[in-house]
């Protein structure tokens, strides 16, 4: 008897469970049917699974190719593409001013509202009502200003000097011991380094000074180095959760992305870390050295405060953790692409080394001001080199607000997520000519592209979209440009570069070795396989991320008399 009552309990559990997968199958048989054919966006194209469900986009987040794989949708399906059944993706720079100018009726989509849950507050960059907005970037857009360029301005001096005695390029004496007397020319590099590893170095411990008013050491010991590589995997496991945050309520992220949700709990506890140092210090007036954070203390309105007027730490670390990464990641990958740009286009490098060595009789005088920002090819470089790379290579979704939002033959209803990609409007050929050729001179103004033609500098610009547009724009786009052109070039001041051989690039011990004996890289570099080599191995990030280029370096030629009138440069001895 009770056997068979067990069988008959059996028999009713499973007879439930069939009908719960029946009902799911229904359920979701119905969804995809609807997603597919009578949904709002039922007719822009788009891959199957993007437009029947998010997980398509966490695929594409974990994976890290988001923006490689939008620029291949819309070269098979066209300007528009519905890549979830919510995403719609537009190729047409034309669509950035409808989309994120300051009169577009779009807010920054719920994807944002992630962060929110993690840091349990948002940040300026994440918060989506456009009152609250405006309020969070009038402070923080104040403090990042003049004074804050000026404390930039030191803080790069002094974490540049020591980013080059990390450089090992050989002094005169070594020079000498290892050759007896003359300068044989192996003898004169550096052994290769990878130039976006010690970026990241110098930008995260200029941010450090800057925000938090110290440096993070990473260029002169290991202790915080391991916060280089997690940071962005942190970044990444929000953008992967971002796409679906229903996940948050089953807790699923732990179980599907346990490497990029461990990076999350480090950069929060990161995050947490430099935000209490900065409030004990400023608690017992402890401040050695002043910074964003200190002065973010120092606010005396709501913004940063709980109700009672009390600091709220949980608004101030999720601000620490946007200007960790913010301003960091995004100045050293623009900064390394730049460089591997030059490298791979050696005319240009030397015309920019001309300019900067013509411009400046002595490397203390390059600092932000006139004479550096008469040096248009050097912004000119750094422009095309964002262009070509930009280092937030994706899409930044907003949502359409009701009224709907119309571009082009194109009607868009309240609530569609909706967004152009950076590296897809950037290589539009409508607007760039040769969009995979690395050509500063189409930014100079009447200025002629290699091939001859003058480019149309205000189409230009106005497809331009690295640091975004409108009213969420990049609050720090001053200060990444007086950082990206002191640093640049200063270091085409001092050195020249090359790039090391391939087989350096494979060694895993490359960065050890002392070994000179290196050669320079075919001369007949093939630009752009190159370039799509470095594309499809750019990890999307957030803020895009991608190894080397491995350079090398040596003191730059000594300088003639410059009242000689004759070139200033020359080969030979070292200065
Ligand atoms: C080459 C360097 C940089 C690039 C390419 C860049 C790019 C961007 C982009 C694309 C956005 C818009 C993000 C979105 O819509 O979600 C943004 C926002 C922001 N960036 Fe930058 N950025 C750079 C450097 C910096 C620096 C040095 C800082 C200084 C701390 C900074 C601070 C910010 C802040 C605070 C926001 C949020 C603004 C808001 O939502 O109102 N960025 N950046």
């Amino acid at each position: 008897m009770e056997i068979r009552s067990f069988g008959y309990a059996y028999d009713a559990a499973f007879y439930w469970m069939l009908v719960l997968c029946l009902s799911f199958g229904c359920y979701a048989v119905a969804l995809f049917v609807y997603r597919l054919a009578i949904h709002p966006l039922a007719r822009y194209p788009g891959p199957v699974l993007g437009r029947v469900t998010d997980w398509y986009s966490v695929y594409h987040a974990v994976k890290g190719d988001r923006y490689q794989d939008l620029h291949r949708l819309h070269s098979i399906y066209g300007n528009v593409v519905r890549f979830g059944p919510n995403r719609i993706s537009i190729a047409d720079p034309e669509a950035l001013k409808p989309i994120y100018g300051i009169n577009a009726n779009t807010q920054k989509s719920q994807f944002y509202s992630v962060f929110k849950h993690f840091f349990g507050a948002s940040s300026t960059q994440t918060t989506i009502n456009k009152i609250d907005h405006a309020q969070r970037r009038k402070v923080l857009s104040r403090l990042l200003s003049e004074k804050s360029l000026r404390d930039a301005e030191n803080a790069v001096h002094d974490n540049f000097t020591r980013f080059c005695s990390q450089l090992g390029v050989p002094t005169d004496s070594e020079i000498l011991q290892s050759n007896g007397n003359a300068c044989s020319d192996a003898a004169c590099w550096s052994p290769p380094r990878d130039i976006e590893r010690l970026l990241s170095y110098l930008t995260f411990d200029i941010m450090g000074d800057i925000c938090f008013g110290r440096n993070l050491g990473t260029l002169t010991s290991d202790q915080n180095r391991d916060l280089i590589s997690i940071l962005p995997e942190g970044a990444q496991g929000l953008l992967a959760v971002a796409h679906m945050p229903g996940m948050l309520k089953l807790r699923l992220e732990n179980v599907l992305f346990p490497k990029l949700m461990a990076g999350l709990e480090k950069y929060k506890s990161c995050s947490k870390e430099l935000t209490e140092i900065c409030m004990r210090e400023h608690a017992c007036a402890a401040i050695t050295k002043p910074s964003v954070m200190h002065s973010i203390l120092d606010e005396t309105d709501g913004i940063y405060r709980t109700k009672d007027g009390e600091v709220s730490t949980s608004a101030l670390v999720s601000e620490a953790s946007l200007l960790i990464v913010a301003g960091s990641d995004t100045t050293s990958t623009a900064l390394a692409n730049t460089i591997f740009h030059l490298l791979n286009n050696p005319k240009t490098l030397s015309a920019l080394s001309s300019e900067i060595r013509d411009q400046f009789q002595h490397v203390d005088e390059i600092a932000p001001g006139k004479k550096l920002a008469e040096c248009s090819y050097l912004r000119a470089c750094i422009d095309e080199s964002l262009r070509l790379s930009p280092p937030v290579p994706s899409l930044m979704s907003r949502e359409v607000l009701p009224g709907g939002l119309q571009i082009g033959g194109n009607f868009f209803p309240a609530g569609t997520d909706v967004g152009v990609p950076h590296y897809t409007a950037h290589h539009s050929p409508s607007i760039f000519q040769n969009p995979y050729k690395f050509d500063p001179g189409r930014w100079r103004s009447g200025g002629a592209t290699s091939e001859g033609s003058l480019s149309d500098l205000r189409s230009l610009q106005s497809a331009f979209c690295a640091f975004s547009l409108g009213p969420r724009d990049c609050i720090g786009k001053r200060m990444a440009y007086m950082e990206m052109t002191t640093i640049l070039a200063r270091l085409v001041w001092l050195f020249e570069m090359r790039l090391a051989s391939t087989d350096y690039v494979e060694s895993k011990e490359i960065q050890g070795r002392s070994d000179n004996s290196v050669h320079l890289q075919s001369s007949s570099i093939d630009v752009e396989t190159e370039l799509r080599k470095r594309d499809s191995a750019t990890v999307d990030k957030f803020v895009s991320k991608v190894q080397g280029p491995w350079v090398q370096f040596r003191k730059r030629p000594r300088r003639l008399n410059p009242l000689d009138g004759q070139s200033k440069t020359t080969k030979g001895g070292l200065a």
